[in-house]
C-alpha cells in the first residue's frame, strides 16, 4: 500500500464514487450537484452586481435605474445566505443514504466469502479495517470533495472571465497573486498525504495498545502481571513517533504559507495600488477596482478551498480504493462450474490422501490422511496439540480446499457442491466456540435462523446441553440479555442487563446451539465439553451418547474417557493417521492411544499415602 494513485486511477474512483451516490439517492443527487454550482457562482454575482452599483453610483446613475441592481444585490446576499444552509442539509441526506448502500454492499461481498484463508490474511484484514472505516462516508466525501473542486473552479473560473471583460492585466495580477499559492499548497497537501501514510503503522500499534489497555478481556492479565506500565510506555512511545512526523510537517506548512502569504500580500497590495492609480487616471471606474479586490479575495479563498478539498478527495480516494477491492472481490473458495447437490448422507465421508497447509510458505499440517466416517457411526479424532484435528473439521466443513487429495460426501468431492448446501447439512461445536451479546434464548437460536422462534426447540435443546436450568434461573429467563454492552439507554437503566455467564455456562449455550442443528448429517463437536464440571460432562456425554446413536458425529477431546465408546478412534501423528480402531483395540495394539489413555488414568488412580 502507499500513498500514491495514477490519474487514471484517481479517475476510476471518481466515476465509482458518483455512481455510487447516483444510485444511492437518484434524486437527491443532481439537486445536490446544482447547488453546489450556484455556491460556486454566487460570490460571482453579488461582486459584478456591487461593481455595476458602484459605478452607477459614480456617474449619478438615476435610482431607479440602479433599483433592480440593488434588489439583485439584495437577492445574492439572501441566496448566499441560504445556500450553505441548503446544501448541508442535502449533504448529509445524501452521506446517509450512500453510507446505507456502501455498508450493505461491503458486508454482502464479506457474505460471498466462504472460506477462511483470506480472512486470516493480515494484508487483507487490513484493507477490509480501512474499507469498513470508509465504508459509511468515504463515498459520499469524494463525491462532496470532486463537487467542492468544481464549485471552486466555477468561482475562479467566473471572477476571471469577468475580470478579463475589465481588464487583461488585472486578470493577469489575480492569477499572479493566486497560482503560486496553489502549487506550494498541492504540494504540501501530498507532503502531508505521505506523512500521514507513513505514520500509519504507528498510529495502529498505538490504537493497538490503548484498546488492549482498556479491554475487559485483558484486564485480568495486565492487573495480575503490572502489565499496565509497559503497554503504556509502548503507546505513547508509538503516540509520540506520529506526533514527531506531524510537527515535523506543520513546522514546514507553517514556513511555507507564511512565505506565501507574504507574497501573496505583496503582489495584491502592488495591484491594488495599480488599479487605484489606473481609477485616479480615469482608465478604470470605481466599480472596477472594486472588482479586482473581490476578485483577488475570492479567487484566493476559493483555491484555497481547492487544495484542501483536492488534498481530503486524495486521501478519500486512497480509503476508498480498498472499499472498492474488497466490496468487488470474487468468492475465496472456488464455485463449482456445475455444482452437484449434497444428498443427505447414506454411506459415508471419506478423506481421501488429504494434504493440507495454511499457506505455501508455511509446514504441511496434514501429510496424506486417509480416513473414513461411516455414516451413522461416531469418529473420535486424538493427538497432541497442534496434531491436525482441529484441521480436519475446518475441512469437512470447506473452510479451506485441501491442497493435494479430496473429501468425499458419499462419492462427492466437496468441491463440486454449494458450500451453503453442504453446511445446512452439518452442526458444530467449535473449540473457540463464540460468546454472542445476545439473549440467551437467541444465543441458542442462531444455530437455526429457521427455528430462532421457536422457543419449545431452543429450549429442549438447551435441556439437552444440560443448560436449561442455569438459563432459566436468570433474571429474565431465556429472555436475559447477555451481554457486557447496552444496546440503549433502557438496558443501562435495566439492573437486569449485563448478565454475564462463566465459561462452562457459556460452553453449555453452544452446545445447546449445536443440539438445535441435531437433525442434520454430520455433528461435529471439537473439545464440547473442555469447560465443564465433571457433573456436567458426565451428563453432557451421557447425552451425547443416547443422542449419538445412528447419528454421523466426530468428536475431539483430550479426555480420552470421553471418547472411549465412539466406534471408531483415529490417533493423528506427524500429519497422518497414526492408529485406528476402537477403544479396545488400540488399547490392546499397546500404541500410542493406549500410552496417553494410561497416562491420563494414572493421574485419577488412588494415591497410597505412605
Ligand atoms: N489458521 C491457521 N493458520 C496457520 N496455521 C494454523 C492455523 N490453524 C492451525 N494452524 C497450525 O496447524 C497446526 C495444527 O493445528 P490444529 O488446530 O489443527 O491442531 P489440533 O490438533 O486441533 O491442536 P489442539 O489439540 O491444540 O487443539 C498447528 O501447528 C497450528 O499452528
Amino acid at each position: 500500500m502507499n500513498a500514491s494513485l495514477g490519474v487514471r486511477r484517481a479517475l476510476t474512483l471518481l466515476a465509482a464514487a458518483i455512481r455510487l451516490t447516483r444510485q444511492a439517492a437518484p434524486a437527491g443527487t443532481p439537486f445536490y450537484v446544482l447547488m453546489c454550482v450556484f455556491s460556486g457562482l454566487a460570490p460571482i454575482v453579488t461582486a459584478w452586481c456591487t461593481k455595476v452599483l458602484l459605478d452607477g453610483l459614480a456617474v449619478g446613475g438615476a435610482w431607479l435605474t440602479l433599483l433592480p441592481w440593488a434588489v439583485a444585490l439584495a437577492v445574492a446576499g439572501l441566496v448566499t445566505g441560504l445556500l450553505p444552509v441548503v446544501s448541508e442539509y442535502l449533504k448529509q441526506r445524501l452521506d446517509r443514504a450512500v453510507a446505507r448502500l456502501t455498508m450493505d454492499r461491503l458486508y454482502v461481498a464479506m457474505d460471498r466469502l466462504t472460506g477462511l484463508a483470506r480472512m486470516e490474511d493480515p494484508a487483507f484484514r487490513d484493507k477490509l479495517r480501512l474499507a469498513q472505516q470508509t465504508g459509511r462516508s468515504g463515498p459520499g466525501q469524494l463525491v462532496d470533495d470532486g463537487l467542492g473542486t468544481v464549485q471552486a473552479a466555477v468561482t475562479v473560473g467566473g471572477f476571471l472571465g469577468t475580470v478579463l471583460v475589465i481588464n487583461a492585466s488585472m486578470a493577469l495580477i489575480v492569477l499572479v497573486a493566486a497560482v503560486p499559492a496553489l502549487i506550494a499548497h498541492l504540494r504540501l497537501s501530498r507532503a502531508r498525504a505521505q506523512m500521514l501514510w507513513s505514520i500509519a503503522p504507528a498510529e495502529r500499534r498505538e490504537v493497538f495498545y490503548a484498546d488492549l489497555l482498556a479491554s475487559l478481556d485483558a484486564a485480568k492479565e495486565l492487573r495480575l502481571l503490572g502489565l499496565g506500565g509497559l503497554f503504556r510506555r509502548r503507546m505513547l512511545v508509538e503516540l509520540t513517533a506520529a506526533h514527531t512526523a506531524m510537527e515535523g510537517q506543520d513546522r514546514r506548512d507553517a514556513r511555507v504559507q507564511g512565505v506565501l502569504a507574504g507574497l501573496t500580500a505583496l503582489v495584491s497590495a502592488g495591484g491594488l495600488v495599480w488599479s487605484v492609480w489606473l481609477a485616479a487616471q480615469g482608465s478604470l471606474s470605481i466599480g472596477d477596482v472594486a472588482m479586482f479586490i473581490a476578485a483577488v479575495g475570492g479567487v484566493q479563498s476559493a483555491l484555497q478551498g481547492l487544495v484542501v478539498r483536492l488534498a481530503s478527495a486524495h486521501h478519500s480516494m486512497l480509503l476508498f480504493d480498498h472499499y472498492l477491492e474488497i466490496s468487488s472481490q470474487e468468492p475465496d473458495l472456488p464455485i463449482p462450474v456445475s455444482p452437484q447437490a449434497v444428498p443427505p448422507l447414506r454411506s459415508g465421508i471419506e478423506l481421501r490422501d488429504v494434504w493440507f497447509r495454511y499457506a505455501e510458505d508455511q509446514p504441511w499440517v496434514l501429510r496424506g490422511v486417509n480416513l473414513t466416517i461411516p455414516h451413522g457411526r461416531s469418529l473420535a479424532l486424538v493427538g497432541l496439540n497442534g496434531a491436525g484435528k482441529s484441521t480436519i473439521i475446518k475441512l469437512l466443513c470447506r473452510f479451506y480446499d485441501p491442497d493435494r487429495g479430496t473429501i468425499r460426501w458419499d462419492g462427492v468431492d466437496l468441491r463440486h457442491v454449494p458450500v451453503d448446501e453442504l453446511r445446512a447439512r452439518i452442526g458444530a461445536v467449535f473449540q473457540d466456540y463464540m460468546c454472542y451479546d445476545l439473549s440467551a434464548a437467541e444465543n441458542i437460536g442462531v444455530g437455526d435462523v429457521s427455528c430462532m422462534d421457536d422457543r419449545e426447540r431452543v429450549v429442549a435443546a438447551a435441556h439437552r446441553a444440560g443448560a436449561h436450568d442455569i438459563v432459566a434461573a436468570l433474571p429474565k429467563g431465556y429472555d436475559t440479555l447477555l451481554s457486557r454492552m447496552f444496546f440503549d439507554e433502557a438496558d443501562r437503566d435495566d439492573p437486569e442487563t449485563g448478565v454475564l455467564l462463566s465459561g462452562g455456562q457459556w460452553q453449555r449455550l453452544a452446545l445447546a446451539r449445536a443440539f438445535l442443528r441435531d437433525r442434520r448429517d454430520l455433528m461435529i463437536l471439537d473439545e464440547p465439553s473442555s469447560g465443564l464440571d465433571a457433573e456436567a460432562e458426565y451428563e453432557v456425554h451421557s447425552s451425547l451418547r443416547r443422542h449419538r446413536d445412528g447419528a454421523t458425529s466426530v468428536l475431539i477431546s483430550h479426555r480420552l474417557g470421553a471418547i472411549r465408546d465412539a466406534n471408531v478412534i483415529a490417533v493423528l501423528a506427524d500429519g497422518k493417521v497414526a492408529e485406528i480402531g476402537t477403544h479396545d483395540e488400540l488399547m490392546a495394539a499397546s500404541g500410542e492411544y493406549a500410552r496417553l489413555f494410561r497416562l491420563q488414568a494414572s493421574g485419577y488412580e488412588e494415591v497410597v499415602l505412605p
